[in-house]
């Protein structure tokens, strides 16, 4: 057994957990086959995972689908026992689920809702300063505070059912917070939401974050919420931890090349660009190509020099390159950035 490295919020050492899924074949043939003899296999999960997260830190959780993130934030929160590996969440053993570690931890996941659907959001506000045995004046003070930051003025009293997707995502996340958490584990919130309600729920999560010190787990399909919120990342594919380590170097790592993009006075054809780079893609006065990492100053300059050239810019490629990238590698091994 190791020790937990003192002070973690999150201490996670060769986590695993494996499912056993039965299995049936199709047909009525087949329904009396596992009747009479059950079929089942063990499904991987997560296999080996291990990292720590200092209080306060706020960290993307990425992968494809299927990956085991949602496995690990329920292993997390005490909801799913682990099959092994070792856990501790705020200094506790979340499967234990000890009413001082469920104070001190909150799980929000965006399909999944918690509100009270035929009563207004404020009674399940109610019903949750009950359970986390809120007293009145902290209790008017976060939700004078959550009102404010996350707009609840006027949607509080409206029935939970007749409320936007965007609003019930907004008292969702009030409802879950309500107690002040310290460690959060955020599955999705952003899902399903548009443009504008995506970015209010980002400022809520920063404002908490900052305000309470919180330390935030948080997997989103989109990478706007990962970059605009965490710094670290890290990335789990088939169980495994893949990456660990910083967003600029999880970019870095894709090595798929920059993206330069041109402005062109005079029109220039794909194939007169092709010897510049790759990915040539050309329409009308614009153009971009893609350009290998260590190429990129002299072949700006190439650029410059040879085609009249009115701007230039030179950008990473997209997150979602960069992870596609990541999840088609062969190698296994965590890689620490
Ligand atoms: N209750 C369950 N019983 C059997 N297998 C399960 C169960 N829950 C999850 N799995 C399997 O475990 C693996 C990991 O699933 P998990 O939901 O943790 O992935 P995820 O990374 O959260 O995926 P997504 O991004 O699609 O939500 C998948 O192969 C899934 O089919």
């Amino acid at each position: 057994m190791t020790t937990p490295t003192p002070d973690a919020a999150v201490h996670v050492r060769d986590l695993r957990k494996s499912y056993t899924v039965h299995e049936k074949e199709p047909g009525f043939l087949g329904s009396l086959r596992s009747f009479v003899r059950r079929q089942s296999r063990e499904v991987e999960a997560v296999r080996g995972v291990s990292f720590d997260l200092a209080p306060g830190e706020v960290v993307g959780f990425l992968g494809p689908n299927g990956a085991g993130k949602t496995t690990t934030l329920k292993m997390l929160s005490g909801l799913l026992h682990p099959s092994g590996g070792e856990l501790r969440v705020a200094g506790f053993e979340p499967r234990r689920r000890e009413a001082d570690f469920l104070r001190r931890i909150t799980l929000v996941m965006g399909q999944k809702q918690q509100l009270i659907w035929d009563l207004p959001a404020l009674d399940s506000f109610l019903v949750n300063q009950a359970i986390y045995e809120i007293p009145d004046p902290q209790y008017r003070a976060t939700m004078h505070e959550f009102t404010e930051v996350l707009g609840l003025e006027g949607i509080l009293k409206k029935q939970v059912r007749k409320l936007s997707l965007g609003e019930r995502m907004k008292c969702e996340l009030a409802a879950a917070l309500l107690h002040r958490p310290r460690v959060l584990f955020l599955d999705e919130p952003t899902i399903g939401l548009d443009v504008n309600m995506q970015e209010a729920v980002r400022a809520f999560i920063r404002d908490y974050n900052e305000r309470y010190g919180a330390t935030v787990i948080l997997t989103s399909h989109y990478m706007a919420d990962v970059t605009a919120l965490a710094r670290r990342i890290l990335v789990i594919d088939q169980g495994q931890l893949v990456f660990d380590g910083d967003l600029a170097r999880l970019v870095e790592r894709g090595g798929g090349g920059k993206t330069v993009r041109l402005q062109l006075r005079r029109p220039v054809t794909a194939e007169a660009l092709a010897g510049y780079g790759s990915d040539v893609k050309v329409d009308g006065l614009s153009a971009e190509l893609t350009v290998p990492r260590a190429e990129v100053s002299p072949r700006a300059a190439r650029l410059l020099a040879d085609l009249d050239v009115a701007d230039l810019t030179v950008e990473d490629p997209p997150i979602e390159a960069v992870m596609a990238e990541l999840f088609g590698r062969k190698d296994r091994e965590v890689v620490r950035g």
